[in-house]
């Protein structure tokens, strides 16, 4: 049986990598709206309720005006935006958060798209605080870094264009930091599901680099109940994803050979790598998600968890 999904926001950043993924499936039938229709609300209300998913690709704001054009709750859409992440009535859709999310993702109307760099640091750190070996109340403290396609079209157009976003000509940085006020938008999501008490410091970055993401989450050991050792981390996490078609956690003595780790390392790879960096001297960790900000940060998880969905259906 085909199924219909509708893509709204086709044109931008991550509804293109989304087509891009289904373009050549055999069960699943793209409704796609022209230039002159995206931005109309009767077009994408009529798209929305045809659809049997609808995947959201816009900006907060207007993918809650789609949201509000759908006819019942059980009109089953897909948000890659931030609008709906913490929001109780949406699952998670972060398939591998816990047992049995991706039984929740399979079954539901409402799936919010985890945010890119919130899935490096969830991934890292919640089953470690699951199992009690982290606290909620650890001092978090994350830096990561996104390769420029992360800012969507615009930050695009600044890297590409080499306007440098400065609105002169002057070229845009090789690496910058940002979020400099520690406000940025995931702190929520963070926090939610990676158990924490308060929202980690984060201090994102942007590389002059298309696609590709690095979080990276240190840990003082000697802070933590029972001081476990870099094994003893590495070992939770491997529990924790033994199976995972999508997480690969890098054995130890791997870990140990590597001398660099470059940011677009896993660029078109919707799968995510992740590194337990660590010193049982110093009683020192630092837990490193490789990954590509589109892949598994936004367009791979999307298909990730439309698949779960369409497996529930059919
Ligand atoms: N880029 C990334 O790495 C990630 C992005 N996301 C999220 O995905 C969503 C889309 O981001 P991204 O693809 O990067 O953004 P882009 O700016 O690349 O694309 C946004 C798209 O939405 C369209 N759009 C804007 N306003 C409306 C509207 N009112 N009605 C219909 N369409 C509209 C734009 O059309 P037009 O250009 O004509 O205005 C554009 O095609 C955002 O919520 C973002 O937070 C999530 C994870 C990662
Ligand atoms: C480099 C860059 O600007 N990145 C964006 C995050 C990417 C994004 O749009 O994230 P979500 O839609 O997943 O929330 C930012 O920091 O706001």
């Amino acid at each position: 049986m085909t199924a219909h999904i509708f893509i709204d926001g086709s044109a931008g950043t991550t509804g293109l990598q989304i087509q891009e993924r289904l373009a050549a499936r055999g069960d699943i039938s793209l409704i796609l709206l022209d230039a002159a229709e995206k931005k109309d609300p009767v077009r994408r209300g009529q798209a929305l309720n045809d659809a049997d998913v609808s995947i959201l690709c816009l900006p907060d704001a207007a993918a809650k005006e789609t949201v509000s054009l759908a006819r019942a709750n059980s009109v089953r859409i897909i948000d890659t935006s931030t609008a709906h992440r913490t929001d109780p009535d949406w699952v998670y859709g972060l398939a591998e958060l816990k047992a049995g999310q991706a039984d929740l993702i399979s079954g539901a109307a409402r799936v919010s798209n985890p945010g890119c760099y919130p899935t490096g640091v969830i991934v890292a750190l919640n089953p470690l605080v699951a199992a009690g070996m982290v606290p909620a109340d650890y001092p978090v403290a994350v830096s990561a870094v996104s390769g420029y396609t992360g800012g969507g079209k615009q930050m695009i157009a600044e890297y590409e264009n080499t306007d440098g976003g400065a609105g002169d000509d002057s070229p845009p940085a090789a690496f910058h930091l940002y979020g400099l006020q520690l406000q940025h938008k995931h702190l929520a999501e963070m926090q939610v599901y990676g158990g924490l008490a308060k929202p980690p410091v984060f201090i994102p970055s942007v590389g002059n680099f298309p696609q590709g993401m690095i979080t990276q989450v240190p840990l003082d050991l000697a802070r933590l109940p029972g001081t476990p050792t870099v094994a003893h981390i590495h070992d939770t996490l491997a529990a924790f994803y033994a199976g995972s078609e999508v997480i690969e956690l890098v054995s130890l003595s791997d870990a140990q050979t590597v001398k660099r780790l470059p940011g677009d390392m896993m660029a078109g790879s919707d799968k995510l790598k992740l590194y337990v960096f660590g010193d049982e001297a110093k009683q020192q960790v630092m837990i490193a998600a490789v990954f590509d900000n589109l892949g598994k940060g936004a367009s791979g998880a999307a298909v990730q968890n439309l698949d779960l969905m369409l497996g529930a259906r059919v």
